[in-house]
């Protein structure tokens, strides 16, 4: 093993150290390349991979009809999960270089809505760890557990599991999405996959039937008070920043996000992604839907089925941009009315309102309590119809068409998650709107032949903002992620369009475009950083609008280059090395360099 410590290449390179010394890290799925069919002889001989792959050196056309192939075989939404979470465990960069060609295609199977299913059954179905665990009983000793992870974090999406989706309180089964975030931000925004964390919080769970399902991998206990919780979040923001200077952290699908995003805003790089994300990507789709619909700004007026995190995150970016557009405050907070599960939500309705409801609660609802969503779109006469509710289904043809015939373009966006939970499918919202609905869904749903067109639905899903968020805070070394940030993201993406997506009348821009959406989105977020002088990377203050564009672009992950990254890199330390190994090792003379050991060694 001497020769290991002769240079310190590139990742790879160093995670082909820990392969060859039993390290625990070789067990962490997230950075495997080693075993890269596309690695040609000298790499492998490097590596050390030399034999243990079948000899052809592939092309990634070549790897990629495999792969597709394999994926075609898979009869379920979920055996395609199954088979994609393989390929990233043993060949990373293969797994990107196919996501990052196919995102429109194999988006829906990483992420929303089959990650959904992948949530609720995973216990069920885990065979390898995918990210780092943290329970209630390691309280105290979470910096050290921290230490067990073997990368350098630049990132981490962290969940308590208590509000999966639309899907309720899954505990640690909620694992997927930190997962599935996180290979979007790699592949949207080219963050390293080794810079991110997956981390599951096992702080217990209310829901029984996990209790009970012997293959429950988390606590078996009710979940910890809001104290204990802010408590154990205190040591967990403090050991994370401690660990890694300059993580960025996003909460997400927490039940109760508020008093985090209260707390630590201001103190860490962190963000509320369901409700900040969320508010930002439909104020996104939203300034071209208000433009698409011929009526001015100030005479929307806006139902909100759902009052719970995403649904007021959202509103209050609403409100921010009609403030942009020349409204005061309080006329922009009243063009909201808002149903919950109790119904419409107003300050006399008798139950005790939670704390976030109560900014857009209805005082003029002269004792009235509309409990219909129905009878409340006759008395509002909305442009504009939001869902954030999970209730599957809730915009029935009823509804719809009470909206049709309101407005020559109704602004129509069922935006739960996953498609089962969204509250009208694309096909409906066209056919009971005789195709004038201005629409968007969390979820994709295919596109549509209607009155001799093919229309293309919008996908409101907070993944075209926070890979842009999350690499904006990174490469700014932004100290905090302030509102101005978060809305610079939603401007950014509105205005990301090309003029055929616009003239298509289109609301989002083409997910297929998402990297090059990204570096816009993360151009806005490091200018509003700069602009509140929380950026610490003053070296990019001065850079042009083109010059900063570059300058992320040159730090984006890139699967395509990662062979050739490290075929260079190899080359050049065996140049090195044969040319005298003094000039390698920097001290650390062995007398031989790592490739030829290995090479000789193994063939
Ligand atoms: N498109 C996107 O990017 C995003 C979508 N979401 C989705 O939004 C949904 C809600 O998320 P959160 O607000 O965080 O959840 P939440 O649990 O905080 O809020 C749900 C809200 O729906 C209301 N509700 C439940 N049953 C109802 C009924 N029968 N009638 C009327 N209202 C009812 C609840 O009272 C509550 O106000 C989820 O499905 C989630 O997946 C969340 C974040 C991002
Ligand atoms: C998309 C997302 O963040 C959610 O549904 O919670
Ligand atoms: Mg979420």
């Amino acid at each position: 093993m001497a020769s290991l410590e002769l240079v310190q290449p590139h990742a790879n390179i160093k995670q082909s150290q820990h392969t060859l010394t039993s390290s625990p890290s070789r067990h962490i799925s997230t950075t495997n390349g080693d075993y890269d069919t596309a690695n040609p002889p000298e790499v492998r001989k490097y590596l050390r991979t030399y034999g243990l792959i079948p000899p052809a050196i592939e092309s990634y056309e070549t790897q990629a009809q495999r792969c597709l192939k394999l994926l075609a075989m898979k009869p379920t939404p979920i055996e395609k999960y199954q088979y994609l979470t393989h390929l990233r465990a043993t060949n990373v960069h293969l797994f990107y270089r196919l996501l990052s060609d196919n995102i429109k295609e194999l988006t829906p199977l990483i992420y929303t809505p089959t990650v959904g299913e992948a949530c609720i059954r995973w216990s069920e179905l885990y065979t390898q760890p995918e990210g780092l665990y943290l329970s209630y009983s390691d309280r105290g000793n979470l910096h050290s557990i921290l230490n067990n992870w073997p990368h350098n974090v630049e990132i981490t999406v962290v969940t308590d599991g208590s509000r999966i989706l639309g899907l309720g309180d899954l505990g640690i089964n909620g694992m997927g999405i930190p997962v599935g975030k996180l290979a979007l931000y790699t592949s949207c925004a080219g963050i390293k996959p080794d810079a991110t964390l997956p981390l599951q919080l096992d702080l217990g769970t209310n829901n029984k039937a996990l209790w009970e399902d012997p293959l429950y991998m988390g606590s078996r206990m009710p979940k910890i008070s809001a104290e204990e919780e802010r408590d154990f979040l205190d040591e967990l923001m403090a050991a994370l920043t401690e660990k890694w200077p300059g993580i960025v952290i996003q909460f997400e699908d927490f039940k109760n996000p508020f008093p985090a995003l209260e707390r630590y805003r201001d103190t860490y790089t962190c963000f509320n992604d369901d409700v900040q994300g969320t508010g930002a990507v439909i104020v996104g789709g939203f300034i071209n839907a208000v433009k698409a619909s011929g009526v001015p700004a100030k005479d929307h007026r806006a139902v909100f089925l759902g009052a719970g995190s995403a649904g007021v995150g959202v509103a209050k970016q609403i409100v921010e941009y009609f403030i942009k557009e020349g409204l005061t405050e309080d006329e922009a907070r009243k063009k909201f009315w808002f149903v919950d599960s109790n119904g419409l939500v107003t300050l006399d309705r008798g139950d005790k309102l939670a704390e976030h409801k109560v900014y857009f609660a209805r005082d003029d609802n002269e004792g009235k309590q509309i409990q219909s969503l129905s009878r409340l779109i006759e008395f509002v006469k909305p442009t504009i119809l939001m869902g954030l509710s999970t209730i599957g289904g809730a915009f029935n043809k009823d509804i719809l068409q009470k909206m049709a015939r309101l407005n020559d373009r109704p602004i129509i966006f069922p935006l739960s998650n996953p498609s089962s939970k969204s509250e009208c499918t694309f096909e409906e919202a066209i056919r009971h709107t005789e195709g004038q609905a201005l629409f968007a869904s969390g979820s994709p749903f295919p596109s549509l032949e209607f009155g001799g067109k093919t229309l293309t639905p919008g996908q409101g899903n907070n993944m075209y903002v926070f890979p842009g968020i999350g690499l904006g805070a990174i490469l700014s070394k932004a100290v905090s992620i302030t509102q101005d940030m978060i809305y610079a993201s939603a401007e950014s993406l509105s205005t990301s369009l090309t003029p055929d997506e616009v003239a298509a009348g289109w609301l989002y821009p083409d997910i297929r475009r998402i990297r090059e959406v990204s570096v816009i989105v993360t151009r806005g977020v490091i200018r509003a950083a700069q602009a509140n002088g929380v950026d610490r990377e003053i070296a990019i203050r001065g850079l042009s609008d083109e010059q900063l564009d570059n300058y992320i672009r040159d730090r984006m992950y890139d699967p395509f280059k990662e062979t050739e990254n490290v075929e260079d890199e190899v080359a050049q330390l065996i140049a090195t090395a044969s040319g005298g190994a003094q000039a390698v090792t920097n001290g650390h003379a062995h007398g031989t360099a790592n490739g030829t050991v290995g090479r000789s060694a193994h063939l």
